[in-house]
């Protein structure tokens, strides 16, 4: 007899990043996954993934992100992989005012494929490249403020992957928009009269189909704790270099370079 409590199961949620090519969603995911960042990136042909556990608010969770190719060309790769997805980072930099106007036709996009109900799916804005110099950088606070409120989204976030800004901050800001999603649909099930399964995420969307990774997926061997910090707050440096990381490929790297603040209390 033992009063230990059985190992808290994490659970598997799938996260996809999008936005223009070159906006940085390789480098967000490279520095949140190994803590990594390469100036001179590949872009991205197809879809890839990697996995990483996290916790937040006491739960764990992971955490199967998918890196997108922003290139137009490249849409028909990237599209079939957008069902099943559980939240979204719509990603632009802060050096590039058309990334930002860019998003409009990326949460279109996304919701065309993944069939998602748009006013119940987790959507969040993150700004990249927030390290630049202030007389590059095109697009103030009021400018995705109002964007955001236009679009009816409610939480954005600004990092940066070359300075390891906020990146674990805005993976975290995404789960808990998932979060406020579930407990939402939970309400409204109760209301209903519906069956809760309490084992089970609440689902309003569409349901995964066969893009799901499944087990075969590499994980980074650290785990971020989100509630380390005594304020509340994650910290990059939380973060340790797994010892072997590899992606998930869904099609191929072509080898040509490329040339902090939230509205959100975490
Ligand atoms: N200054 C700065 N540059 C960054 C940052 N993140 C990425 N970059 C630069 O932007 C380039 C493009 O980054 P990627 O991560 O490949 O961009 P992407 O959005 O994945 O591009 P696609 O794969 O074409 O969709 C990198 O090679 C870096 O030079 C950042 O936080 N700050």
């Amino acid at each position: 007899m033992t009063n230990m409590r059985p190992p808290q199961k994490s659970k598997l949620l799938k996260v996809i990043i999008l936005g223009d090519g070159g906006v940085g969603k390789s480098a967000l995911l490279t520095r949140f996954v190994s803590n990594r960042y390469e100036e001179n990136n590949f872009h991205t042909i197809g879809v890839e993934f990697m996995d990483k556990d996290i916790a937040v608010d006491g739960e764990k969770y992971t955490l199967q992100i998918w890196d997108t190719a922003g290139q137009e060309r490249f849409r028909a790769l990237r599209t079939p992989f957008y069902r099943g997805s559980d939240m979204c980072l719509l990603c632009y930099a802060l050096d590039d005012r058309d990334s930002l106007r860019g998003l409009r036709l990326w949460r279109n996009e996304f919701l065309n494929y993944a069939d998602v109900e748009p006013d119940r799916f987790p959507f969040i804005v993150v700004g990249n490249k927030n390290d630049i110099r202030a007389e590059k950088r095109q697009v103030s606070s009021e400018d995705v403020q109002k964007w955001c409120t236009e679009q009816g989204i409610s939480a954005h976030i600004e990092t940066s992957s070359k300075a390891a800004t906020n990146v674990t901050d805005a993976f975290v800001l995404a789960l808990r928009q998932w979060k406020k999603m579930e407990c939402i649909a939970e309400a409204e099930q109760r209301q209903n009269g519906e069956t809760i399964n309490l084992t089970q995420p609440i689902r309003l969307m569409q349901r995964r189909s066969c893009c799901m990774g499944g087990d075969g997926a590499t994980k980074s061997a650290d785990v971020i704790d989100a509630d380390d910090d005594d304020d509340g707050q994650t910290t990059d440096a939380a973060m340790h270099a797994p010892n072997a990381i590899s992606r998930h490929l869904f099609g191929q790297f072509r080898s040509s370079p490329k040339a902090p603040s939230t509205n959100y209390r975490l």
